[in-house]
């Protein structure tokens, strides 16, 4: 059984159809990429998977629960994960706030629990605190984890929600262009911490991104869509010299070379 499977997946906006019937897998601790030009239909894909929209068709299991119009406050329970493309972070609030601000979903104690400091309550919040420290460290946040998150620069409040993302120890960590605004040295940075990341949590990634380079590096294997069909699945090798996938981005004036 895989992690996550995606079958048959329709999703109409009216007339428009973004994606037309697609069906993918991400295995345990495999980093998926999902890659297309402009309009294929990845961000509705990785909107379905999330919980944010429900799909016209067709039906998401995650690690053999059918999570298909499950609201999203769901996901984070079942061991899914998220970042967004356009940071949604408390800007006012310092690096540590934001990265403990994820651990919530996680708590089993309850709210009244919290409320009342009782000792379940207390004990969460120990473990978590030790958790975001583990990750500050890890994401080399520590020396701004008191600074807030809006005197940062972007590709650190990236790091700042990567870390949020991982503190509810997600088994599918979603990455919605983790290195779109990022320059040429934070994106082999951004490369090598997916990978320590994997290692360090035994997850599993599925990244839409733009950045072909990154993709394919990280990747061990990619989906391509194009007008929301998918047009290749396999390993970085098979996907880039796909006669579609070339086509795809060469019809469309997007940078081939890069694919
Ligand atoms: N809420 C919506 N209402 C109407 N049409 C939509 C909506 N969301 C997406 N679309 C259309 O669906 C198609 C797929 O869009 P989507 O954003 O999923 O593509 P994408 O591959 O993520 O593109 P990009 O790389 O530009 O982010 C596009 O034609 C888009 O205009």
């Amino acid at each position: 059984m895989s992690l996550l499977d995606v079958r048959d997946v329709v999703m109409r906006f009216g007339g428009v159809t973004a994606v037309a019937g697609v069906s993918f897998a991400v295995e345990e601790r495999q980093i998926c990429g999902l890659i297309g030009p402009n309009g294929a239909g990845k961000t509705t894909l990785f909107n379905i998977i999330s919980g944010i929209y429900r799909p016209s068709e067709g039906s998401v299991t995650f690690a053999g629960t059918s999570t298909t119009g499950l609201p999203r406050h769901a996901m984070a329970p079942l061991g899914l994960g998220r970042t967004f493309q356009n940071l949604a972070l408390f800007r006012s609030m310092s690096v540590r706030e934001n990265v403990l601000s994820g651990a919530h979903s996680q708590g089993r104690a309850g709210f009244l629990a919290h409320a009342l400091r009782l000792p379940a309550a207390r004990e969460e919040d120990r473990v978590a605190a030790r958790r975001a420290d583990e990750l500050l460290g890890l994401l080399s946040l520590e020396d701004v984890a008191d600074v807030p998150v809006a005197d940062l620069p972007f590709g650190t409040q990236k790091r700042v929600e990567m870390a949020r993302a991982l503190i509810s120890q997600p088994r599918l960590l979603l990455l919605d262009e983790p290195a779109g605004g990022l320059n040429h040295g934070e994106v082999d940075e951004l490369a090598r911490l997916l990978e320590q990341i994997r290692a360090s949590f035994a997850l599993s990634i599925l990244l839409v991104e733009h950045h072909m380079s990154l993709v394919m590096r990280v990747s061990d294997k990619v989906v391509a869509l194009d007008f929301g069909k998918k047009i290749a699945d396999g390993t970085p090798h098979e996907v880039r010299t796909s006669p579609e996938v070339i086509r795809a981005y060469l019809g469309d004036g997007h940078d081939a070379h890069a694919a």
